[in-house]
């Protein structure tokens, strides 16, 4: 329908090259490698100088990014170059209706800002260097967040990301901060913080929402089971490969996933860490809908805005029926999975697999 794109102008090109020097957040060097790949072809075209020698990464990594636009057009790396950096400042500006301003008390660490606006809170993971890597301190951070939401004054509250990630899962350095107790003692005290974390989720009384603005990984994608509502970018992917890292299911997955999506697709995402693309997610039940990633964050929060007026009430009370009956269930999977997981963090197939990706041998 319509006529062809028009595609951004010299001037949308010059005024989001001005506006990568603004951002307040760093967006990671994958993300500032794009924007150096971009940039480079809409402005000398196809990659036209030699290889830099092995030896000389930086330059030979640059390279290699602009090299892989292959024969782009100078016209779509503009055009690439200002959705990226609309959609970066999107995530980091404030106020928009995309980050709601801050008006509450934040959390003790900066990986994870706290905001409330036009009846929504949000919640956003804030680690984009580390793919939003959820650190020992955010969860006690969530749990705090998510305890003042469930009391505030908004009708809905929403978890999301900064960056190009929603979240990569728990921070594997977890693992490596061994207290006196050694292993054990590690294993039981995460086990209990794992287990408080979920059950914040199951016994939140307010509308809860996902808006996955990239892929997702671990827990971020198991606990999207006890969300209420999951608007994912098409960028996003859902990936829990808890066999490879020697670990089993949480977040309720257990439960929920066989639920959602019958026994065979939740096995084959569970046992042998099968990827999904947002598209599947979506045609399997766990994502509400998917958006084309350049409107992403305006549809989202346009939608959301509208839903904050609905009665608040009401929302709780309907939630309460929907959710209610399936509470104590949850729990019991919830005690389950936290104890086994405990065992689990012990043994020596998870603690290879943690030492692999430290050691930079195994990325998923
Ligand atoms: C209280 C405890 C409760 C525990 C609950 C149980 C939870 C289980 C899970 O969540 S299991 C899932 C764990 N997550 C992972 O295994 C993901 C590991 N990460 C990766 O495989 C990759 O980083 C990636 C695929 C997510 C992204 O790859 P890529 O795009 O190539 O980026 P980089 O790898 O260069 O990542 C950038 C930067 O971030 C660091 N990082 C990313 N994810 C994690 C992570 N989960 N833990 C720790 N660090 C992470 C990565 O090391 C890079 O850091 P650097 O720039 O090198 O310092």
């Amino acid at each position: 329908v319509g006529g062809p794109a028009m595609l951004a102008s010299q001037k949308d090109f010059n005024n989001a090259v001005s506006q990568v020097k603004l951002l307040k957040e760093d967006p990671g060097n994958e993300v500032k490698l794009k924007l150096y790949a971009l940039y480079k072809q809409a402005t000398e075209g196809p990659c036209n100088v030699p290889k830099p020698g092995m030896l000389d990464f930086i330059n030979k990594t640059k390279w290699d990014a602009w090299n892989a636009l292959g024969s782009l057009s100078k016209e779509a790396a503009r055009q690439n170059y200002v959705d990226l950096v609309s959609r970066l400042s999107a995530s980091s500006e404030s106020p928009s209706p995309e980050a709601p301003a801050a008006d509450r008390k934040q959390p003790e660490s900066d990986s994870l800002v706290v905001t409330s606006e036009d009846g929504i809170t949000t919640i956003r993971l804030n680690r984009p260097a580390k793919k939003n890597a959820l650190t020992t301190q955010m969860y006690h951070d969530i749990i705090a967040a998510l305890q003042a939401a469930s009391k505030d004054e908004s009708a809905i509250t929403v978890l999301t990301g900064s960056g190009d990630y929603y979240c990569s899962g728990n921070d594997l350095t977890n693992f490596t901060h061994l207290p006196a107790g050694g292993l054990e003692e590690m294993a039981r005290s995460a086990a209990a913080l794992l287990r408080d974390f979920v059950n914040c989720f199951i016994d939140f009384p307010k509308p809860l929402v996902a808006v996955v603005n990239g892929p997702a990984v671990g827990i971020s994608v198991t606990i999207l089971g006890l969300f209420d509502v999951v608007y994912a970018t098409d960028r996003a992917s859902f990936h829990t490969p808890f066999s490879h890292l020697g670990q089993s299911p949480e977040g309720c997955s257990s439960y929920t996933f066989p639920k959602i999506m019958g026994s065979s697709k939740a096995a084959e995402m569970l046992l042998f860490g099968k990827k999904l693309t947002a598209q599947e997610a979506c045609a399997q039940g766990l994502v509400t809908e998917v958006f084309p990633d350049g409107t992403f964050q305006k549809e989202v929060w346009a939608r959301l805005k509208a839903y904050s007026k609905l009665p608040p009430n009401a929302m709780r009370i309907s939630k309460q029926i929907i959710r209610n009956r399936e509470k104590e269930k949850l729990h019991a999977v919830n005690a389950e999975e936290s104890s086994v997981l405990r065992e689990r963090w012990q043994s020596d197939e998870c603690m290879n697999a943690i030492a692999s990706f430290l050691s930079r041998k195994a990325k998923l």
